[in-house]
């Protein structure tokens, strides 16, 4: 079944974890895909992936810093020159820091702030006015569920992920009868990089995370999700009958408390 059939999808942050994985997931529903990111390397070797896995599929690779307006904007042009227009734009681009606010770790609040807050509107303002026009479009954004509740050491990086809810409940208010659908997904911890370049090894030890290394290493297979899981979730979203809005969903490890 090919239920994306003649779509085009973008997502950001696909050079690798749950990026990756919502990539191949469009791609394998059967959409044209799009992926962006900084590192070059990562993206050849997501594209090459993906296309391996999917026959007939050729992925649109874009380098880009999701901070930057103008690059996301490049991205999603790239994208519908060589694809057509965008239907389903997935901002997945986010970095996390576990820091405790005393040790005043500015430049990781700003990062966080930047790449999770402003490179979701980023994303947003690149293909809402065409969806609109179009009359239809998806627009998911990864949150966490850290967009839900607050945990240690992460005032910050929750504050990011409450900033993206309310974001996309603003916006899906404001979008009701145009046609376009914003979902947000709400993952726990996820079998990733997303803590390997944390530096605030003290507030690590008192919270007892591990930093430096994958999500999950060593985990009871109950207790992490991989990032298959999560694009499971967001394939459900994006393939539901037009008429269904999937506002979020929130994925969590069985037994994640
Ligand atoms: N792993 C988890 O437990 C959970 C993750 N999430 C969210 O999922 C999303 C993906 O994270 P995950 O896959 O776990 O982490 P990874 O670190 O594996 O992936 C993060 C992705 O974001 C990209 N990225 C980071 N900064 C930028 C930037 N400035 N411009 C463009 N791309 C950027 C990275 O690419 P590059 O470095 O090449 O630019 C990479 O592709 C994030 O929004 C995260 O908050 C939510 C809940 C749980
Ligand atoms: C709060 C969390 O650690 C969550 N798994 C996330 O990475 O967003």
């Amino acid at each position: 079944m090919v239920p994306l059939q003649g779509k085009v999808a973008c997502v950001t942050g696909a050079s690798g974890g749950i990026g990756e994985a919502i990539a191949l997931a469009l791609a394998g529903a059967g959409a044209k895909v799009a992926i962006c990111a900084r590192r070059e390397d990562q993206l050849a070797r997501v594209k090459a992936n993906i296309e391996s896995q999917v026959q007939g599929c050729n992925v649109l690779v874009h380098t880009t810093d999701v901070t930057r307006r103008s690059e996301v904007k490049g991205f999603v042009s790239a994208a519908e020159a060589a694809l057509g227009p965008v239907d389903i734009m997935v901002n997945n681009a986010g970095v996390m820091y576990f820091t405790h606010m005393a040790h005043l770790r500015e430049d990781e609040w700003e990062h966080m702030v930047d790449v999770n807050c402003k490179g979701v509107m980023n994303g947003v303002g690149a293909v809402l006015k065409g969806m609109i026009d179009r009359g239809s479009g998806h627009i998911v954004n990864i949150s966490s569920d850290a967009g839900r509740r607050v945990f240690p050491a992460l005032a910050v990086y929750s504050g990011t992920k409450f900033f993206v809810e309310a974001l996309s409940e603003g916006l899906r208010r404001e979008v009701v009868g145009t046609g376009v659908r914003v979902t947000t997904i709400q993952p726990g911890d996820v079998s990733t990089d997303l803590v390997v370049n944390n530096t605030d090894a003290a507030t690590a030890a008192a919270i007892g995370v591990a930093i430096g290394v994958r999500i999950g290493v060593g985990a009871d297979v109950n207790a992490v999700l991989q990032p298959s899981d999560v694009a499971g979730a967001v394939l459900y979203a994006v393939t539901a009958p037009p008429h269904v809005a999937v506002n979020e969903i929130m994925i969590e490890p069985r037994d994640q408390t």
